[in-house]
């Protein structure tokens, strides 16, 4: 299956620009290689590292994260989950690193949507973070900035439809837009909007098509390039 990942199970849906350097793909992923990854998530959840609410100033969110490559904690990156059990992460698979190619060249060939001119060639994301969210959880606005490096972060989505609000690089306030992103969904932000600030408003219940391997809840995976060497 990782291999036909990559070859057919694309739907034809077209990129969406929403600002400069962000992009919707509606239904990238087939159900097939959606329930897949579901399946993929189930097995990092099982370990050597447990989901975890990260603990921003006191509070642990209400999403649950399991990271692949490097340990992501608020504000930092590290190979070990010093926050939860010190463990060793798991390496992020290959196909993962081809996925986030495939699909910063999906969007480049597009000329309607013109962006990331070559970017997928030297794509090369070394952390994913997979979050979980059940009916109740949301994530509230912020900017992606822990990594070194300014390559587009990729995003896919599973299970229940969110809200999610795009907003601008400078604060968490408007202009912001609200998109719905359904199980199969792509979403990348690069360029001009690698920094902007964003969020998950709300987690639609019961959303979740019957052939996607997510009975209830939303898992969302984001690859990114750390820049960081070791
Ligand atoms: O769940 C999403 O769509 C966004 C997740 C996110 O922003 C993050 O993990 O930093
Ligand atoms: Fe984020």
């Amino acid at each position: 299956m990782s291999r036909a990942l990559f070859d057919a199970d694309f739907g034809d849906r077209a990129p969406r620009l929403l600002a400069p350097g962000a992009v919707h793909v509606p239904g990238w992923l087939e159900p097939e290689a959606q329930r897949w990854i579901a399946e993929q998530f189930r097995r990092w959840a099982a370990g050597p590292v447990p989901p975890r609410g990260a603990r921003i100033r006191g509070h642990e969110m209400s999403v649950k994260t399991v990271c692949l490559g490097w340990h992501w904690q608020p504000y930092r990156y590290s190979r070990t989950a010093d926050d939860v059990n010190g463990r060793p992460v798991l390496d992020l698979p290959d196909w993962m690193v081809r996925m986030g190619r495939r699909a910063l060249a999906d969007v480049e060939q597009d000329p309607a949507v013109a962006a990331f001119a070559g970017e997928s060639a030297t794509y090369r994301p070394d952390t994913a973070l997979a979050n979980f969210y059940t009916e109740s959880a949301s994530m509230g606005m912020h900017q992606d900035k822990d990594e070194k490096s300014g390559a587009p972060v990729v995003s896919i989505s599973l299970g229940d439809a969110c809200t999610f609000r795009l907003g601008n690089p400078e604060h968490r306030g408007r202009p912001y837009r609200d998109i719905l992103l359904a199980s199969g969904d792509l979403l990348i932000f690069g360029g001009p909007s690698r920094f902007a600030y964003h969020g998950v408003t709300k987690v639609h219940p019961g959303t979740a098509p019957a052939d996607c391997g997510v009975e209830g809840g939303r898992i969302n995976i984001t690859l990114r390039e750390t820049g960081l060497s070791g």
